[in-house]
């Protein structure tokens, strides 16, 4: 990695699926279109189960110059010293060989959400870089995004009051009873369903409005939950959770489901005095509303405005430039997505799973 005012940030890609792709193509963009000038991102090295599926890959999506290093296995992406940092794409219960795999060959990494199939899986994953020194996050994209970090700050502003509710839906119909029952999303070995695929997105907002709030001190919520399953693998084809933060005494009624398109507005932040209104999709928002009632509690909207923000290219790349930036100052986690959030997200979906008796399937979980 070079260490000069520019820093330029290499890149082993694991997997040629639909969200490498997205990732890859974002992160090649020009950086000054997001106003990033310290940082430029490359792909150095492109690892798949298929070298045919590498090498189109790369002539697709990188203007090649025959430095990209094509793997037909992702060990050699591990392996390659001109790589920083390794993205992992794979589905979910692949993620935490992948990573610890990346990890103890030297790499920082950025993994895919839900970062693991369990909470055990990523407290060893947490455990392992901290061993090897290497930065660890997962790919909490939306996070670093320009309307989840500007709803952070008019949140800490605290012109709105107190946070009472969250509400937050991410559904997607994937058109289940027409596709493979191998397809990730249906096929519980590859952790398929509604809550690991989609919960992340509604819980990001509960996360950014009651976990991070400066009353909250970083309390844990309680949770209840209940899932319906699909007949077709027993999967959560809708999965319904409530969180009670009660150091705010506030609580996020949170869902997902892979059988509905996602409705308009798919998260309301609701405070004593206003709201804050989140278009779909929940995991990159482009514009969202403020609302503000004419006394606390009222509910009458006496000022409303909408914030916009332009994105060029579809919103991965924020996530990157912050991994770059922490691996430069020699950081392992982010303080905006750290250990700790991911720890917390995979401790909820654990009692998720508990409470609505979903069971990987023996040997799926890679540390209990
Ligand atoms: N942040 C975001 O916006 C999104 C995140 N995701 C996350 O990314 C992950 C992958 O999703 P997605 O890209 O849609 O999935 P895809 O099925 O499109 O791609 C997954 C890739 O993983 C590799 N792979 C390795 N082992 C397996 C296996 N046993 N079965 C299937 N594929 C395998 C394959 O690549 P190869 O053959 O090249 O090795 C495959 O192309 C999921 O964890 C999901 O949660 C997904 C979509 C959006
Ligand atoms: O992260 C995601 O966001 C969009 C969904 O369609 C996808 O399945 C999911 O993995």
């Amino acid at each position: 990695m070079a260490t000069q005012k520019l820093l330029i940030f290499r890149w082993g890609i694991i997997s040629t699926g639909a969200i490498s792709t997205a990732f890859v193509k974002d992160i090649l963009l020009d950086p000054k279109t997001r106003g990033v000038e310290d940082i430029v991102h490359k792909v150095t090295a492109v690892g798949s189960r298929s070298i045919d599926s590498a090498s189109s890959f790369v002539d697709k999506l990188i203007n090649a110059d025959g430095s990209v290093k094509i793997y037909g296995n992702y060990a050699e992406v591990y392996n390659d010293p001109n790589v920083d940092a390794v993205y992992i794409g794979t589905p979910h219960t692949l993620h935490y060989l992948n990573a610890s795999d990346a990890i103890k060959s030297g790499k920082h990494v950025l993994v895919e959400k839900p970062a693991t199939t369990n909470t055990q899986e990523f407290r060893s994953l947490v455990t392992l870089a901290k061993q090897h020194g290497v930065f660890l996050m997962e790919a909490m994209w939306t996070r670093f995004q320009p309307v989840a970090r500007a709803v952070k700050q008019n949140i800490d502003l605290g012109v709105l009051g107190a946070p009472v509710m969250v509400h937050a839906d991410l559904s997607g119909d994937f058109d289940i009873e027409n596709i493979p029952l191998t397809h990730r999303i249906l096929d519980p070995n590859l952790g398929g369903g509604a809550i690991l695929d989609l919960g992340p997105y509604p819980l990001v907002w509960a996360i950014i409005t009651l976990y991070e709030h400066p009353e909250n001190n970083r309390s844990k919520p309680t949770v209840s939950a209940s899932m319906v399953k699909t007949p077709l693998t027993g999967v959560d084809r809708s999965t319904c959770f409530t969180l009670n933060f009660s150091e705010l005494a506030a609580q996020a009624q949170l869902s997902c489901n892979i059988n509905i398109p996602p409705c308009s507005i798919s998260a309301t932040l609701r405070f004593r005095n206003g709201n804050i209104l989140i278009p779909a999709p929940i995991y990159c928002p482009r514009w969202y509303i403020v609302q503000h009632f004419d006394k606390p509690g009222s509910g009458k909207v006496q000022r409303e405005e909408t914030i916009h923000f332009e994105i060029f290219g579809g919103g991965w790349h924020f996530q990157a430039d912050e991994v770059a930036r922490c691996v430069c100052e020699g950081r392992l986690e982010s303080s905006v997505w750290g250990h700790e959030k991911t720890l917390l997200e995979m401790e909820i979906f654990d009692e998720v799973h508990r409470q609505g008796e979903y069971r990987l399937p023996e040997g799926v979980e890679q540390v209990i």
